[in-house]
């Protein structure tokens, strides 16, 4: 990835997401290719969206463009609001026994009479693209090899391609999310870094995130995070995405940092948008073709030309 700084981020890098997304979907791209022509079998990724909400319609159905795009199947099913956690469950079972699908994901959030926990652990654990089930967190907790989410696996890819070997550094995440957070944090300390976590009611959350060489910031409340919270030189990945209204009626997404000032202070910083959000939807279909190798007992990597900047 080329050197960038801009005008506001004075002498900060800034860390290219969108980039390293597109090159990941390449990467990913011509491995969908080798897997087929040594297996015949096309990965298939399942995608539930229930209810109306706009920002999840747009993410699904960059989802199914982006699967596509790989040269993978996508199986969308698009459920009504008032849909229950019964039916939800069914179509799960169903998915879960179809042999064509490799991957499954279920969008959140979900409507409230349905339970996210219920849900997402009844995925099976090899189809569990996510990574938010039981068995595949639990893995991820004690260290074992497993299916990772796919924001927090996208950060830990930027961060290594960025820093390299992350044993001894300081790490403070802010916000403690089954979806970022908690994953995120687990993923630092089986890298070796000494990691600290910042919740809603943590005391001082300024003087924790000071004390990072590395912060990752994923709370949803955006410019929480001033030029007072950050360590000069530190890397700064921002995971909030939040859209605005602007002065001329219009809307913009910002993140959890409040960008204008931080920049001049990190070392490093991922913009929003472009940074860490494009690689969600990369890591997405890593983690298909993973589910896809596991399925056919393809260990993968080598002879299929994985790059050395994939950690996973
Ligand atoms: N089951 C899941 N639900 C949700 C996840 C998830 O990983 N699994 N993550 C988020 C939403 N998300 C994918 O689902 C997602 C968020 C953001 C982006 C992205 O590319 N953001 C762009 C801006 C896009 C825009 O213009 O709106 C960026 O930051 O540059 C992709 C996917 C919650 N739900």
């Amino acid at each position: 990835m080329s050197e960038q700084t801009s005008p506001e981020t004075a002498g900060a890098k800034l860390i290219d997401g969108k980039a390293f997304a597109r090159n990941l979907r390449e990467q990913t791209r011509l491995e969908v290719t080798a897997f087929h022509e040594k297996h015949a079998v096309t990965p298939g990724l399942a995608v539930v969206l229930v209810g109306n909400d706009p920002a999840s319609e747009v993410y699904v159905r960059n989802k199914a463009l982006e699967t596509h795009h790989v040269g993978m199947r996508s199986f969308m099913h698009m459920l009504p609001e008032t849909t229950s956690e019964a039916s939800l469950l069914k179509l799960i079972d169903r998915l879960n026994d179809d042999p064509e699908i490799h991957g499954i994901l279920v969008q959140l959030p979900l409507p409230k009479h349905i339970d996210p926990h219920r849900i997402t652990n009844a995925i099976s654990p090899n189809k569990d693209v996510d990574g938010l089930g039981e068995v595949n967190a639990g893995r991820l907790s004690v260290g074992l090899p497993g299916i990772i989410p796919c924001t927090p696996l996208g950060c830990l890819m930027l961060l290594k391609s960025e820093l390299g070997d992350l044993r001894g550094l300081n790490a403070t995440v802010i916000g403690a999310s089954n979806l970022v957070g908690k994953p995120m944090a687990l993923l630092l300390l089986n890298e070796g870094c000494t990691v600290s976590v910042g919740h809603i009611d943590t005391k001082e959350p300024a003087a924790l995130a000071r004390s990072a060489d590395i912060l990752i910031v994923a709370t949803g409340k955006n410019g929480l995070v001033k030029h007072d919270w950050v360590k000069p030189g530190a890397t700064v990945i921002d995971v909030g995405i939040t859209r605005v209204p602007t002065a001329n009626g219009k809307t913009k997404l910002v993140g959890d940092v409040a960008f204008a000032e931080v920049a001049p202070i990190a070392g490093r910083i991922t913009p929003v948008p472009g940074g860490v959000g494009p690689m969600t939807i990369a890591c997405l279909l890593r983690n298909t073709l993973k589910a896809a190798r596991m399925s056919v007992g393809d260990k993968g990597c080598k002879e299929s030309g994985q790059k050395n900047w994939l950690p996973y």
